[in-house]
Parts: C-alpha cells; structure tokens; sequence
C-alpha cells in the first residue's frame, strides 16, 4: 500500500543518514542537501555522513560493516549519491560495492518499492520528437527477481562453465508490491500496466500474472493492462503518454527507468526512492543514475536527479508542501535552462537552493 501517512511533527528532528558514495555520488549529495536545508520544511534535518563506498573499501576492507548498518537504521531517512567504480576497475571486485553495500541497504531495509517517477518537465530536453504528456511511475520491485544472489557458477574458467542467475518470485514479494502500484495508480490516472515477459519466463509470469488478476477487484476503477517488456521499451519511445503506473520486477524495472530518464531529460534528472511503506525501516532516496566515473570530480554531474529524490524524501516523511516547493523550484530551473549549455552541479544547487528559500 503507499506509504501510510504521517504527520509533521514541527518540534522534531529529522535524522537523516547521508551516504554520498562514489564518483559523482558526494557531488550531487552536497546539492541536495543544500536544496534540503534551504527549503522550509519545519523540522529541522540533523544530517550524519557515512563514508561508505570504494574509498573506504580500498583504505579498510570494509563495505558496510554490521555495526553501520545497525546505525544507519536508527534514523528516519537515508538520502545516498551513488555507488561503484569504473566498470572493469581491478581493484574493485564486480558487484562488491552494488551488492555489499547498495543491495544490502535495500534488501535489509526491506526496500520492497523501488518507486520512479518519470515526467517531461517544462524546459527538459527530450529526445523525442513529439513525447506529448509525459508522466509515469515505475513502481520497481526491490527485495527480490535475479538481484537475490540466488546462483552460481560451474567449472569456471573452463569451456565447460554453466553460470545461473535465479530469479526469485515469492507470492508474498509479488503481491505486496503489485496492491501498492495499485494504490498508487488509484491516486493517479487509474491505469496499471503489469510490464514482464511472461511468453517466456512461464514460472515468474504466472505468478506476478495471477496476483495483478487477484488484486485488481480491490481496485474496480483501475484498467489494467500488460505489456511485455520487449514491446515496452518500443511503446515507452513512441507513446510514452500512454503509461500512468508500471509495475515490474527488479530487472526490468532497472532496464525500464534508465529508458524512462532518457527519454524524459536524461539520466541526471531521473530521481527514486527505495521505500518501505510500512514504515518499519527508514527509506533511501537516491538518483536512479550511478557513479558516473566518466565526468566524476569535473563539478559538472546534474544534481537535479538528486535534489528531486530529496523531494521524494519530504514527501515521504509528509512533508509535501515542501515536497512541492522543490519540485517547484526545479521545474523553474529547468526552464530557465540554456539548450546545450553546460551544467556546472554546484551552481544548480544554489539556484534551485536560492529558488525554494524563496
Ligand atoms: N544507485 C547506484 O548507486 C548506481 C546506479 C547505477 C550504476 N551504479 C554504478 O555506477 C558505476 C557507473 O555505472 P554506469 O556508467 O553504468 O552508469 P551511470 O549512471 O553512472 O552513467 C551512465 C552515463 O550517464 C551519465 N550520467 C550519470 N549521471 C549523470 C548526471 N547526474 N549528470 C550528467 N550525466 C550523468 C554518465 O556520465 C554516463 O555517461 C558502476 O559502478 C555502476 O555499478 C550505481
Ligand atoms: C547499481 C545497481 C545495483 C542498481 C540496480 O541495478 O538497482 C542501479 O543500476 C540502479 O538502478 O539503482
Ligand atoms: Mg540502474
């Protein structure tokens, strides 16, 4: 179900824990909590870094050790930049830091809605000639599909390798996430597109199948619809109007929002949330995009991905007029834009800083 609601509590603090990661992670990160700080929220944020990530792997052996873990838990938020290396970086085993650390996070915290919302703001640069009305939401699975780790591999390194990557669908993952993409479709345009590929994962597709169908009468005013995925990243270039929520699993949804940002502005402005909506555990706001090694340290990454997942953030913690307030001030800032200029990350962060402070 979306998140159950919350009332602000102006005499409390936020206690937020920071994790600004690797390459442009801590550039974007900075941005963002300087939109955060700046805008009025009425609670105060008490921010806490942790320097989690490759530098702090390469200098100790650690990626996150229990004990952080166990702090990062105590707190009501987590806003995080990004994680990982180069790919191909030897000194980084693959998927150290992505699984260690930033699944980790997700799978402990039971980040079970992965929630990416998608919309051509005024002034963003789509690459599509004519996109029409852009506004979706990706509502990602988060604990389970092949990102559980559940395989492995056979006589490795020989012509004879046999490597497997399961995928894992319990009814009980599945179905929680699909009654919240209901709910939040019911909130929206009322349309709900189950996204899989179920002509051919016949085990996972009937289950995440059968559950949207066994769901959906407690919705009777959502239309329901299905796509495979392959068709969808054909529809989502040329109707992507036509989408209001999609519900998926773990993979498709991460190949799904990175099409999603491209088509929407680009990855720099494509912001999420990795939500706990039973508010058992704090949730973890971060840009859908990584660590970006290509333009990291030139001051040049677009922090708006990153503000605008700080917006997610208030609005989780009930804060939407602040929420709104960001939101705000990005779409001012995007439409103040130069097509093609350059992005300098510090000087958008003061100008969407300097905008919400009013
Ligand atoms: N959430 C995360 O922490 C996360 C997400 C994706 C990838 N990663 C990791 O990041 C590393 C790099 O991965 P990748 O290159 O596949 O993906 P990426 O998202 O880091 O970069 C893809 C492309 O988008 C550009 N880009 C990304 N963010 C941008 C921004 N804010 N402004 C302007 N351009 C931006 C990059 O320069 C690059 O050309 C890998 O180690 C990967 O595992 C981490
Ligand atoms: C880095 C990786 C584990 C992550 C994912 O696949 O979920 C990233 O691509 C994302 O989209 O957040
Ligand atoms: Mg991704």
């Amino acid at each position: 179900m979306p998140d159950a609601p919350v009332t602000p509590d102006a005499s409390r603090s936020v206690q937020l824990a920071v994790i600004p990661g690797d390459g442009i992670g801590p550039e974007v990160t900075a941005e963002a909590l300087k939109v955060l700080e700046a805008t009025p929220t009425g609670v105060k944020f008490e921010p806490t870094r942790y320097d989690l990530g490759a530098e702090r792997y390469l200098a100790t052996g650690e990626v996150l050790p229990d004990t952080v873990l166990e702090e990062v838990r105590a707190h009501d938020a987590i806003l995080l930049g990004a994680v990982g290396g180069k790919p191909g970086d030897p000194n980084l085993p693959p998927g150290l830091l992505e699984r260690g650390l930033l699944l980790r996070l997700r799978f402990e915290l039971d980040h079970y809605v992965n929630l990416r919302p998608s919309r051509i703001f005024p002034g963003a640069a789509s690459p599509l000639a004519d996109p029409g009305e852009v506004d979706f939401v990706v509502v990602r699975e988060g604990t389970e599909g092949p990102y559980t780790g559940n395989g492995g591999a056979l006589r490795v390194g020989t012509p004879a390798e046999v490597a497997t990557e399961v995928s894992v669908n319990t009814a009980f993952g599945v179905e929680r996430v699909v009654r919240d993409a209901f709910a939040r479709a019911q909130k929206r345009r009322r349309k709900l597109t189950l996204v899989h590929k179920t002509n051919v994962l016949v085990h996972a597709g009937a289950v995440w199948w059968r559950l949207v169908q066994e769901v959906a009468p407690e919705f009777p005013d959502v239309t329901v619809d299905y796509m495979h995925v392959d068709a969808t990243m054909i529809h989502l270039v040329t109707n992507p109007s036509r989408f209001d929520v999609l519900v998926t699993d773990n993979l498709f949804g991460d190949i799904v929002t990175d099409l999603a940002a491209a088509i929407t502005g680009g990855i720099g402005l494509a912001a999420s949330g990795n939500v706990n909506p039973d508010r058992t555990t704090p949730s973890m706001f971060e840009p859908v995009h990584g660590s970006a090694p290509d333009i990291a340290g030139q001051g040049t990454a677009d922090p708006v991905a990153a503000i605008l997942s700080g917006a997610l953030l208030l609005e989780h913690l009930g804060l939407d007029d602040a929420a709104a307030a960001v939101e705000r001030a990005v779409v001012e800032e995007l439409a103040a834009r130069t097509p093609g200029a350059p992005v300098v990350t510090a000087e958008v962060g003061d100008s969407v800083a300097a905008r919400v402070a009013g």
